[in-house]
């Protein structure tokens, strides 16, 4: 299969500030992937670089096996950018017309207005539209060229659960190349087959969803004693091979609900059984996206001045 995407160890400094510190990333043809990270980590840096947007200060990105600004002119990639301004005297229909006039080859315009839920809002000035609804006209005109791969930086963003989930409903809908970046963590667990999370500009995690969480491993062992644990007890629960980290929490008529934080659940059930004969409701949790997300980018938040 081809690459939709290539970027070999891309660097992007603005200033003393590095975005970018050297990043390889693959995209195959037909992949959803979802790009995370903390506030500044080079999201938006790296979709710029990979469009032609923005030079690269090094390194190199392809775009569909062309250079980017190439792909991007012949109108093979639909692109919502973050905070794109729109023009305000206009209709919503004139505007997704006059783009989808640019291409080749456009989809027809209803087609286009209906599946980024802007039909209602066709006649509407756009400048008199609220923040949600200037989003959804910004999904229509990403998809008003008919393109074969979209690129999304935080399409979300603004929209309420309907407009959420109509999006993502095109987007699967396409079957075609998808790249965003989100900050919600739960679209890149539902419709990413991929998540890349960036830190510092750096990629610190590439791979499947599930892959991401192996990373950080372990999860939790959660059980219930019939008295809250302390002193001496909670000491030894502590000592279990495995733990990190012991949460309580009283329980009702006055028993105790305990939450382990372990990174071998296996061995800390083993040694929980053999060390307490009180404990019940013994279940075990994997450890989710968010928690995998905290750990891989802890401390990271990318700041102004020079790297160390
Ligand atoms: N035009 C610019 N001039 C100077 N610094 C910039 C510029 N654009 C971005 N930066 C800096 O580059 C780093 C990466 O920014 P970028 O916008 O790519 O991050 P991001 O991951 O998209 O963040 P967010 O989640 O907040 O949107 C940040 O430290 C940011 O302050």
């Amino acid at each position: 299969m081809r690459n939709a995407l290539e970027l070999d160890d891309v660097r992007k400094r603005y200033g003393p500030v590095t975005a970018l510190d050297g990043v390889d990333l693959t995209v195959a043809e037909g992949e959803t992937v979802a790009l995370l990270g903390p506030n500044g980590a080079g999201k938006s840096t790296l979709l710029a670089v990979a469009l032609g947007l923005l030079p690269a200060t090094s390194g190199r990105a392809t775009l569909l096996g062309r250079p980017p600004a190439d792909a991007l002119r012949a109108g093979r990639v639909g692109v919502l950018p973050q905070e794109a301004g729109l023009l305000d005297d206009v209709r919503v229909r004139e505007l997704v017309a006059t783009v989808a006039a640019m291409y080749d080859r456009p989809p027809p315009l209803a087609a286009t207005l209906r599946a980024a839920g802007v039909e209602d809002l066709a006649q509407r000035l756009v400048g008199r539209l609220s923040g949600g609804q200037r989003q959804r006209v910004r999904f229509a005109l990403a998809l008003a060229g008919g393109p074969g791969m979209l690129v999304l930086d935080e399409p979300t963003a603004g929209l309420d659960v309907d407009g959420r989930r109509a999006l993502w409903h095109e987007v699967k809908r396409r079957a075609g190349t998808t790249v965003f970046a989100t900050h919600y963590l739960a679209e890149a667990d539902a419709y990413a087959d991929r998540v890349v999370l960036l830190a510092r500009g750096r990629v610190v995690a590439d791979g499947p969803v599930d892959a991401i969480k192996a990373l950080v491993g372990g999860g939790e062992v959660r059980f219930d004693r019939a008295d809250v644990p302390e002193g001496a007890d909670l000491a030894r629960l502590r000592a279990l091979p495995g733990v990190r980290g012991v949460h309580v929490e009283g329980g009702v008529s006055g028993g105790g609900a305990v939450a382990l934080r372990t990174v071998d659940s296996d061995a800390t059930l083993r040694a929980l059984f053999a060390a307490f004969d009180d404990v019940r409701g013994v279940r075990v949790e994997g450890v989710d996206l968010e928690s995998a997300f905290v750990s891989l980018t802890a401390g990271t938040e990318q700041t102004e001045g020079p790297r160390r």
